[in-house]
């Protein structure tokens, strides 16, 4: 048998089988005419029939056409199939066993004399074989029939189901010099290269491949001899890094080159650095950190005369400390610092950690917000007319108040004179500094902000000044009657003032509020108690509040051990049972006695029981409203009661306020005048007074407040406004204590503060019998929220 012949039976016979079951269901290339059904029924190829191109046959009907289009339909799929569970020969094997007759099949010179698809009736299936098959170029390679002659002759006895070999066998035959082109589908080359493709595949992707062969859609099915097919790729694959989104070039990802340190040394450089690739955002350079590896005045000319600038007693001190004189030697190194060097050395310096360091502030420290801060006193309307008319003198020889000295008062001298705590004030604020200044405020966890030492503070030393606006009492009552009687939020305004407003309560203070008079101006100032303050303490000071009315006491939350529970008096002291006026000393004597007595029996506590019970304490609101001993007006109570209930917005309206007690040029003691403005007087928020002795001049209604001076103050309580709204029944109660307070100071007095206040009276009166002008009282009320 011709090798034709071999091969057009084995097409037909032995193949055939194989092949037709593979193009009925893999390339849809059925019978399109009888002629067809006809030929596949023949032993005789189709192959055999076709007539190439460049042969002068033509076809000689259609029937031969169609025979032709079939068989060599037959022979695409016969090629197509890869399937090896398919076809128990190999499309290598097919392609070892073509015929080697010395020419293709279907011999082409260029393109189709005809679309096999078309003429098949199957150009509907699929877009690339009705085009005119635009893969064939792809798929066919040229090769001749006698390299495969030489192929088969040579190997196919040995091993011609290797697909190795056979690889290596059309290597040699690609490599070739093609001499004539022979169909690919006829010689079954482009199922070799499948094969090939599956052999060079991972045993995972050869079952993977076979797994999914079955199950193939028809579309892949065409496409599973390409490359991309087989996931090979004949490009180089290029691997590209992306940072944040961004492409990083593979030379930006190089570590940057070291440069020459200095371009002479490296003369011999002699290929081109390459330009620095400039980095894109998203990459950063890292920071190197420097390091001064010099002396801080490294570079400066160290003076030659080391007594330049230093004052005459340095320049003593400079000669007996020999080990800073120079010694000959100039040190480049570490230099002397240029100006103040030699006189640090001189004078020696302690050790300074700055505070941030050793005491910060927690972070995300709140601001108080709607607060004006400033730091003098300003009068407001009358009250400087009021305060100059006050005769200050007396109360100067008096002691009454605290007098700072200044020049036109003592003579010892600003350096030695230890009475000026203002002027030290002023001194060390002009000088500037967070840490000379001292104090921050701080925001406490449960009693709004406060106020905390960034420095220490030596015992009794001025810290801070309480600077405010200092207006009458009618211009208070004005304020709570008009500016704010519509303000729910607040008691009084407070939004003016120095940061000695954010001072807390303690019933173990570490500071005291003094109230002074400085070159004839009031001034009220925190001091530092009887032992040093640390740094990073919070100060507090006693408010010593008298709530005035039970309704209006705050709860404490100083902590300390001491501590009386309320921000005012012990309980026991809030309210008194009434008692009639005594006199005499004896009684006096007596009463107060009694009371010791009393207390020494234990009926203290029973007292305080009943007092305590009669008092309604209210939790401490931080910002809020403080205690009062009368609420202003209805306005007010229900700005109080406001107040209470908004913390937070309470502190945007507190007021420092320092005001004038318009009663020394009220009248004396009786006097109508008097009388209506110890009624309006009553009414009043906060009270500083000076001593005991002197508030007893004061109308009855502030004289709860003189039950208990604050204990570490000369002379100052501090009354807060009342922030609770109080029903009629209680008002109208209140309006009558007003009355007796008026009218009946004994009222509301204890014994003891009786007798004091009897005592002072007598003072007074003698004072005015000596004088023959009433004594004047000069009272400052601090006013804040
Ligand atoms: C002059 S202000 C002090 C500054 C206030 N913490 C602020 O944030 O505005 C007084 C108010 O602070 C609160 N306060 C001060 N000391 C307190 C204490 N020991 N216990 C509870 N509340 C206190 C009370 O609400 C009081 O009415």
């Amino acid at each position: 048998m011709s090798p034709t012949r071999a091969l057009s039976s084995e097409s037909s016979l032995g193949a055939a089988a194989d092949t037709f079951s593979a193009a009925a269901s893999l390339s849809s290339t059925p019978p399109t005419t009888v002629a067809d059904t006809a030929s596949l029924a023949s032993d005789i190829s189709k192959n055999d029939n076709a007539t190439p191109i460049g042969l002068v046959h033509e076809p000689a009907d259609s029937t031969e056409v169609d025979a032709t289009t079939e068989v060599a339909d037959s022979i695409v799929a016969s090629a197509e199939p890869p399937n090896p569970l398919q076809s128990s020969e190999s499309p290598a094997q097919s392609a070892l066993d073509a015929p080697l007759n010395g020419r293709s099949r279907r011999q082409r010179l260029s393109t189709p004399i005809y679309n096999l698809a078309k003429l098949a009736g199957t150009a509907i299936h699929g877009k690339r074989r009705s085009k005119g098959d635009i893969v064939s170029d792809r798929r066919r390679r040229h090769t001749t029939a006698g390299e495969i002659q030489v192929a088969n002759e040579e190997d196919v006895d040995d091993d011609a189901t290797s697909m190795k070999s056979t690889k290596s066998k059309l290597s040699i035959l690609k490599d070739a010099v093609p001499a004539r082109r022979i169909s690919t589908r006829s010689t079954g080359v482009e199922a070799e290269t499948l094969a090939s493709k599956l052999s060079t595949l991972g045993k995972r992707g050869r079952k993977t491949f076979e797994k999914g062969l079955s199950k193939m859609s028809r579309e892949l099915r065409r496409l599973q001899d390409t490359d991309e097919f087989a996931g090979i790729d004949k490009k180089p694959v290029v691997y590209t890094t992306w940072a944040n989104g961004k492409y990083v070039s593979p030379e930006d990802s190089q570590p940057p080159r070291k440069k020459a340190k200095v371009a002479t040394e490296t003369p011999e450089i002699t290929a081109p650095e390459p330009e620095p690739v400039e980095l894109g955002p998203a990459v950063k350079k890292r920071r190197v950190k420097k390091y001064l590896d010099r002396g801080l005045y490294a570079g400066q000319e160290t003076p030659l005369d080391i007594y330049k600038g230093l004052t005459p007693s340095e320049k003593k001190s400079l000669a007996q400390l020999p080990e800073l004189m120079p010694s000959g030697k100039v040190n480049n190194t570490m230099p002397m610092p240029m100006y103040n060097g030699m006189r640090t050395l001189i004078q020696g310096r302690d050790f300074k950690l700055p505070f941030d360091i050793c005491n910060p502030l927690p972070p995300g420290q709140p601001k108080p917000d709607e607060w004006k801060k400033i730091t003098k006193n300003r009068f407001v309307g009358d009250a400087a007319a009021y305060w100059k008319k006050t005769p200050h003198f007396k109360d100067y020889q008096s002691k009454i108040m605290l007098y700072e000295c200044d020049e036109t008062n003592c003579n010892v001298g600003s350096d030695l004179c230890q009475n000026r705590a203002f002027a030290r004030l002023q001194e060390r604020i002009k000088e500037g500094g967070k840490y000379r200044v001292g104090v921050e405020v701080i925001k406490t966890s449960d009693r709004g902000y406060g106020i905390r030492a960034n420095r220490c503070f030596e015992p009794n030393q001025i810290i801070m000044e309480y600077t405010g606006e200092i207006i009458t009492e009618e211009e208070c009552d004005r304020r709570m009657n008009e500016k704010y009687k519509d303000n729910q939020n607040m008691i009084i305004d407070a939004t003016t003032g120095s940061i000695a407003r954010f001072v807390n309560h303690s019933c173990s203070p570490n500071c005291r509020m003094i109230k002074w008079i400085v070159s004839g101006q009031p001034r009220m100032a925190l001091f530092a108690g009887d032992r040093p303050i640390m740094t990073g303490e919070e100060l507090t000071y006693d408010y010593n509040f008298d709530p005035f009315s039970a309704k209006n006491v705050q709860k404490c939350l100083c902590g300390s051990q001491n501590c009386r529970g309320v921000l005012g008096p012990k309980p026991k002291e809030v309210k008194q049972p009434k008692q009639p006026k005594e006199t005499g000393a004896g009684k006096k004597g007596a009463s107060g006695g009694k009371r010791k007595l009393k207390e020494a029996l234990g009926e203290k506590e029973e007292a305080e029981g009943s007092a305590a019970k009669k008092r309604k304490i209210k939790a401490a609101t931080g910002m809020k409203a403080q205690g009062v001993k009368r609420t202003l007006s209805a306005a007010g109570l229900k700005a109080a009661k406001g107040a209470a209930k908004g913390a937070a917005t309470a502190i945007k309206r507190s007021v420092s306020t320092i005001s004038v007690n318009t009663k020394a040029v009220l009248g004396p003691k009786g006097s109508p005048s008097r009388k209506t403005s110890a009624v309006r007087k009553s009414k009043t928020v906060v009270r500083t007074y000076s001593k005991a002795k002197v508030q007893t001049k004061l109308p009855a209604a502030f004289r709860t407040t003189l039950r208990k001076p604050a204990s570490h103050n000369s002379g100052s309580t501090i009354v807060a406004a009342g922030s609770e709204d109080v029903p009629e029944e209680e008002e109208e109660e209140e309006e009558e204590e007003e009355d007796a307070d008026v009218s009946m100071a004994t009222s509301k007095t204890t014994p003891m503060e009786k007798e004091e206040e009897e005592e002072v009276e007598d003072d007074v009166e003698r004072d005015r019998k000596a004088t023959g002008k009433p004594r004047s009282v000069n009272r400052i009320r601090l006013v804040h929220s």
